[in-house]
């Protein structure tokens, strides 16, 4: 433990806080870093990496399920023990932080491990596991990185359960035989998938009237279509009365009077923050907010920043470590008055199902609302010639929303076999605001997924 006195201390050293942290230290600052749990956050230990991880073992499997119609037989065993045992060995390390913990080192922080809240401005005390108290004080400020906790919705007899949440998931040694999912978000759809794929009855019970509904309709559809062709029950506009678990199962009683049974349940129903404990309001912000409100170079009030999950702007690992590198210039202040300023246009976000769903900027129905005059266009994958060549496992469409004032996308969805490397040409198409005329006049290769995008610019209306 370093003096009490450092340059800046950075609570929660989620992808951004780590990456924000180091960066100040080798600039040559004093930096400390506090967390209670792993230095990284939720994304290698409990999130990205390991999900990514079953995915790639599913996409596989998914692929030799293809086989039959393209290239005679595959014969697969399906064998749940290299997933579990590349999570515990190459992504978590068996959830042991210490190779992250000396790399923020070897940058030159100095690294806390404890709860941290804040008990002024300037001021983190932090509870360490031992139960002592320390009180730190940043001469420079403060970086908050809380990230989110999986939000548990108050069902009755569910907090009684032995439910899991993805931190309980990405970890299980064994498949169950069958597994509610409560959430079609992208916890829900990516876990569902996975788990159904190695032999899973899964069955997702999604309160929003479609699957991914942050994204377009036709993204919502296009999954469920997927679902119940592998099999995988979804049940849309529904929630949980109440939950039980007797002898082995859990009992949910929908609240439309039907009852579901299985083995195991995930909640993917959202996540949760706690600024009160965070203890903001010691800053002079409002803790009845769900997070903290930043500017466009993350500052939150006088000697404090905010980045990550808890600013809004989307919970994406690619958000948390944006965010960190224009907090680490402001903090440093090198790009004085021509620092990069935050600009949220181009979002890209990518739900890694099979179909794989990548999105940018507004859906249709998100730049109606902003009163833009839009035009969409769309791509069917499988009338294309890479879709044909593609056959079984082709679904998927290219979407683009013009905000035809100013001949520019606005957004944009890839749907389909890596939905998310297709997405990539039109993540530059929206932030570069590339006009629509020039989109239309370059050369697509032929026959790629990716080519699907100039049929959707074709058909704008
Ligand atoms: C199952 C799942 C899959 C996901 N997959 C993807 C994906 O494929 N791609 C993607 O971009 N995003 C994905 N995400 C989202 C991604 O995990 C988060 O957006 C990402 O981790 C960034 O979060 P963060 O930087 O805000 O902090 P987090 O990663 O949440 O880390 C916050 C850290 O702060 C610590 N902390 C909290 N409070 C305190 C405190 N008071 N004192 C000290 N320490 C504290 C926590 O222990 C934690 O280590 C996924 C999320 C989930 C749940
Ligand atoms: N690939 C990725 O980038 C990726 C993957 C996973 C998660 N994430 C991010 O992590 C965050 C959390 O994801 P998530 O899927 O947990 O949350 P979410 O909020 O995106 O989706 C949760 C879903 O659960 C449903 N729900 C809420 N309460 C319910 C209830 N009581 N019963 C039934 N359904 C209920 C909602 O309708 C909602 O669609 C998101 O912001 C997401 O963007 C990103």
């Amino acid at each position: 433990m370093p003096g009490a006195e450092v340059d800046v201390v950075v609570v929660g050293m989620g992808p951004g806080g780590e990456d924000v942290g180091a960066r100040l230290a080798r600039a040559g600052l004093d930096v400390v870093g506090v967390d209670g749990r792993l230095v990284g956050g939720e994304c290698p230990y409990y999130a990205c990496i390991p999900t990514k991880m079953m995915i790639r073992a599913t996409d596989a499997l998914g692929e030799a399920r293809r086989v039959p119609l393209l290239a005679g037989a595959a014969d697969v065993t399906l064998d749940w023990a290299p997933v579990a045992r590349r999570i515990r060995e190459e992504a978590t390390d068996n959830w042991d932080d210490g190779a992250a913990v000396e790399r923020f080192e070897n940058a030159g922080g100095t690294f806390v491990r404890g709860w941290g809240r804040l008990t002024g401005p300037r001021e983190v005390t932090v509870t360490t596991p031992d139960g002592n108290e320390r009180v730190l004080t940043a001469r420079r400020g403060v970086v908050l990185n809380t990230g989110t906790d999986p939000a548990v919705p108050a069902v009755d007899g569910l907090a009684e359960t032995p439910y899991w949440t993805n931190r309980d998931a990405v970890a299980v040694e064994e498949v169950p035989g069958s597994l509610i999912v409560l959430g079609g978000g992208p916890v829900g759809c990516e876990l569902a998938q996975v788990f159904a794929r190695f032999g899973a009855k899964v069955t997702i019970v999604q309160h929003a009237d479609r699957l991914v509904p942050a994204d377009e309709p036709e993204a919502g559809e296009l999954l469920a279509k997927a679902f119940a062709e592998e099999g995988i029950t979804v049940r849309t506009g529904l929630s949980a009365a109440r939950v039980s678990f007797e002898s082995g199962q859990f009992q949910v009683k929908l609240d439309n009077g039907e009852t579901v049974n299985a083995d195991r349940m995930l909640v993917a129903a959202g996540r949760k923050t706690d600024m009160k404990a965070l203890g903001v309001a010691a800053a002079g912000l409002d803790d009845s907010a769900r997070g903290v409100t930043v500017d466009e170079r993350m500052r939150a009030a006088e000697g404090l920043w905010a980045i990550g999950d808890i600013t809004g702007h989307g919970a994406f690992t690619h958000m948390s470590m944006y965010q960190a590198r224009i907090a680490a210039a402001d903090i440093l202040g090198t790009d004085g008055d021509g620092a990069e300023v935050a600009d949220y246009r181009a979002t890209p976000r990518v739900t890694f199902t099979d179909p794989e769903i990548g999105s940018v900027g507004l859906s249709e129905a998100a730049a109606r609302d902003k009163g833009l005059t839009v035009r969409v266009g769309l791509s069917e994958l499988p009338s294309s010639s890479r879709g044909f060549v593609h056959k079984v496992g082709n679904n998927g469409f290219v979407k683009v929303v013009e905000d035809a004032d100013r001949g520019v996308l606005v957004g944009a969805t890839a749907a389909g076999p890596n939905g998310g490397e297709v997405l990539g040409a039109l993540v530059v198409a929206v932030h570069a605001e590339v006009p629509v005329k020039l989109l239309r006049q370059m050369i697509y290769a032929y026959p790629t997924f990716h080519r699907a995008i100039e049929d959707a610019l074709a058909k704008l209306a």
